[in-house]
């Protein structure tokens, strides 16, 4: 651990919370929804929320968004579309999958592009929430997080710690 990071949500809690979220969208899902990940962050909650949503039968087609907008800041920036979907979501059911929803920048451009693109519903599910007053909501949400700057489980500064298990903050 690096000296600085304060563990705030630990490897157990977050598989608790990522069960919940799974057990609460399931009901929800359609059987040709098209799960779609925003990269690079929301990679690590994907990949475990597709696994507990295949341990309740639902089994998602997949896709992936790559946006860009702190860089290697911790100030929401110029939004970058780096990589588009591979596949059509054309009249079809859309699950957004996010590690953190701080301004709502990246997930509301994500959304509009998806509905511009023809998806017919769009569903939200972020591991993390902060408190801040913003234009979109998520659907359902795994841990409300305090106003600090997170990092591990997805979450980066500078592209480093996206790898721990636990969610802690820098500051
Ligand atoms: O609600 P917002 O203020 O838009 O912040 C949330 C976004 O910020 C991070 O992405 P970032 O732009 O850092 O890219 P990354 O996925 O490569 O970390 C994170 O992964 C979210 O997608
Ligand atoms: N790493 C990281 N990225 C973010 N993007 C938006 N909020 C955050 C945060 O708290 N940490």
């Amino acid at each position: 651990m690096t000296a600085a990071t304060t563990v705030l949500l630990s490897e157990a809690e977050i598989a608790a919370c990522v069960a919940r979220v799974a057990e609460t969208l399931a009901p929800r899902l359609q059987p040709d929804c098209v799960g779609i990940c925003l990269l690079t962050g929301g990679l690590w909650f994907t990949a475990d929320l597709t696994r507990a949503l295949a341990r309740l039968g639902v089994d998602l087609s997949f896709d992936a968004l790559w946006l860009s907008s702190y860089g290697d800041g911790r100030e929401s920036g110029e939004l970058l579309l780096r990589a588009d979907l591979q596949r059509p979501v054309q009249g079809k059911q859309v699950l957004l999958m996010d590690d953190v929803l701080d301004t709502g920048a990246s997930l509301k451009f994500a959304r509009d592009h998806v509905l511009r693109a023809g998806a017919s519903e769009v569903i939200i599910a972020v591991m993390a929430q902060k408190p801040v007053a913003r234009s979109i909501e998520a659907d359902v949400v795994g841990w409300e997080a305090p106003l600090r700057y997170l990092v591990g489980y997805g979450l980066d500064d500078g592209a480093k710690m996206r790898g721990l298990p636990y969610i802690g903050a820098l500051d």
